[in-house]
């Protein structure tokens, strides 16, 4: 096993991005709900802890609280564990351990310079960090007396207290947040936690991560089978190629046609996993199925339900048809399940407000008749895309852009027939070249086209016309999680609308959304 520094979250938005720099910094590390058991924290033999910021006060009676016990786990060798509390975190262990926590009178949110207090040990932790450089701070609450047996080791000018360590034991508090970009030297103060107190060597790279998920793979599958959706996306190729890797033959992919694909998207899959992969590719067309049961849908839910539920009948149907050939039934159903997907089921405030229910998180039915394999639970799409790199997914594959399993359906707002489909495939196909051949697409996380079914006054050629909508979208994103609409050229934009209206019969009219998420989602439905 590698070395592994365990992320507690207090509900912060950064804590993805604590765990990100962490692995950044060659060190493994998984994030956890701050409820977790402290025996559970021990068994996984952490080389330090981080505790994350968090939305709440200490002092309130909700707030999630620091187990004490924390504080004192020890590793193999004996010696302490090291731990870091960020923000909150830093608030829950001077809460805990005696010190005050309090409203500030003024609340504090960005920029501030570091000093660090001359006569107080210099610490480890700010190796290499110039007095001056610019912290990030984001809070309301303030410490305003140290618990006993620590000391202050960095302040600025509005935080007397922007830093703390223990005399002692290798336990350190910061005020500000390193893991975000705007501190300057963030990243250098995460890496002297992780190897200068922690002791880390460094171990954990994306390679590294190919060999042992392979491992663990091969051990848990056995002489089993696994079944995988591929949709041609990102993740579940990455996923498959993984797979394939580890256990061969034991693996099937089960490429579905919903009805719902891009222009060219169904032959385009096929052939370049064909051409690139010998992998047992199952691709079956579930066309009419999938717009028999979207018929007359019009509500976004419903339609993401439905299709999800589709989607799980093809893959038992499918798998029925491969457990006659091989004598037997797969065990497994593998997904290429991300962070963000999971994100907010793990907080310890469970799961947040439902704003659209993801086809393949949550819309899983009760009693699946497989086990779930999710290489990748803990990783965000760069990283994915980059052990996909590793693992010779052809570049077209690992740079394409996110595209959703409800696809098109969800894209046309209304009831989803096949004139529309078609219409909508025109649209976005000449969308995606025209990006394509002027180098932008990719500048942009995702870009689309979306159909309105309003009609709107045109004249063509002198006539008068009466036909519909298309939207065109394109949006800037590190994780899909917030976005910015994508200030693209005007004349590159007029030249697309014209191309649309011109060329795909039943459009007179073509409009860019600039609305960002939030508030804002990326897709329409
Ligand atoms: N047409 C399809 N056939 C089979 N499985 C699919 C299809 N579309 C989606 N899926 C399944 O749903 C999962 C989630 O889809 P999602 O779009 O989030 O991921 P992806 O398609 O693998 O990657 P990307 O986010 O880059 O599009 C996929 O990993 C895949 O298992
Ligand atoms: O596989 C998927 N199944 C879904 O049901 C689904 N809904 C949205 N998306 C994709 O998720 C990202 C964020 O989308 P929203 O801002 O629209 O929620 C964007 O990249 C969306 O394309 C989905 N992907
Ligand atoms: N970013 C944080 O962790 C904030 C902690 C706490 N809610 C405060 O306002 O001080
Ligand atoms: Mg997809």
């Amino acid at each position: 096993m590698h070395e592994t520094i365990i992320i507690l979250d207090y509900g912060s938005q950064y804590t993805q991005l604590i765990a990100r720099r962490v692995r950044e910094a060659g060190v493994y590390s998984e994030i956890h709900p701050c409820t977790i058991p402290t025996e559970e924290v021990e068994a996984m033999n952490p080389k330090g802890l981080i505790l994350s910021g968090g939305p709440c006060s200490v002092y309130d009676p909700e707030a999630p609280q620091l187990d004490g016990n924390l504080l004192s786990l020890t590793r193999d060798d004996g010696s302490p564990v090291p731990v870091l509390g960020i923000c909150y975190g830093l608030q829950a262990m001077a809460h805990l351990l005696g010190g005050d926590v309090e409203g500030a009178e003024r609340r504090e949110f960005g920029r501030a310079q570091i000093q660090f207090p001359e006569g107080n040990g210099a610490s480890e932790l700010f190796d290499g960090v110039p007095s001056g450089s610019t912290v990030w701070m984001s809070h309301g609450d303030h410490l305003t007396a140290l618990p006993e047996g620590y000391e202050i080791i960095a302040n600025t000018e509005n935080a007397p207290v922007a830093a703390v360590r223990n005399l002692e034991d290798p336990h350190y508090g910061v005020q500000f947040h390193p893991e975000v970009v705007h501190t300057d030297f963030g990243r250098q103060i995460l890496e002297n936690f992780a190897y200068k107190i922690c002791g880390c060597e460094g171990d954990w790279t994306p390679a590294s991560f190919i060999e042992e998920r392979t491992a663990a793979l091969r051990e848990k599958v056995g002489d089993r089978h696994v079944i995988l959706g591929l949709s041609g996306g990102v993740d579940s190729s990455v996923a498959a190629a993984l797979l394939h890797r580890a256990i061969g033959d034991q693996l099937h992919c089960i490429f579905v046609n919903n009805g719902l694909l891009r222009k060219g998207e169904w032959e385009q899959v096929q052939k370049t996993f064909r051409d690139h992969f010998h992998m047992d590719l199952h691709a079956v067309d579930a066309t009419d199925r999938f717009l028999e049961v979207l018929d007359e849908v019009v509500d976004p839910e419903e339609k993401r339900v439905l299709i999800g539920n589709t989607f799980i009948d093809v893959f038992e149907s499918q798998t029925d048809e491969i457990a006659e050939e091989l004598g037997h039934r797969p065990t497994f159903l593998a997904q290429g399940t991300l962070y963000p997907d999971v994100i907010e089921s793990v907080s310890f405030k469970g799961p947040s407000a439902t704003i659209k229910t993801h086809h393949n998180v949550g819309g899983l039915p009760e009693e699946l008749n497989f086990e779930l394999i999710e290489p990748f639970r803990e990783l965000f799409k760069d990283e994915v895309r980059e052990i996909g790199r590793l693992l010779d997914v052809p570049e077209d594959i690992v740079g394409r852009h996110p595209f959703p399993g409800p696809g098109l359906a969800i894209r046309i707002l209304g009831d989803v027939t096949r004139e529309r489909l078609d219409l909508l495939r025109e649209a976005d196909a000449i969308f995606i070249d025209e990006l394509r051949e002027k180098d932008l697409y990719d500048e942009v996380w995702q870009a689309f086209a979306v159909l309105l079914p309003v009609q709107s006054v045109g004249v063509m050629g002198d006539e008068r016309t009466y036909e519909n909508v298309i939207a065109v979208r394109a949006v800037t994103s590190v994780d899909g999680m917030t976005a910015d609409w994508a200030h693209l050229p005007h004349d590159f934009l007029g030249h697309v609308a014209n191309r649309i209206v011109n060329e795909v019969p039943g459009i007179n009219r073509a409009v860019y959304d600039i609305t960002s998420k939030p508030p804002a989602t990326i897709e329409w439905e």
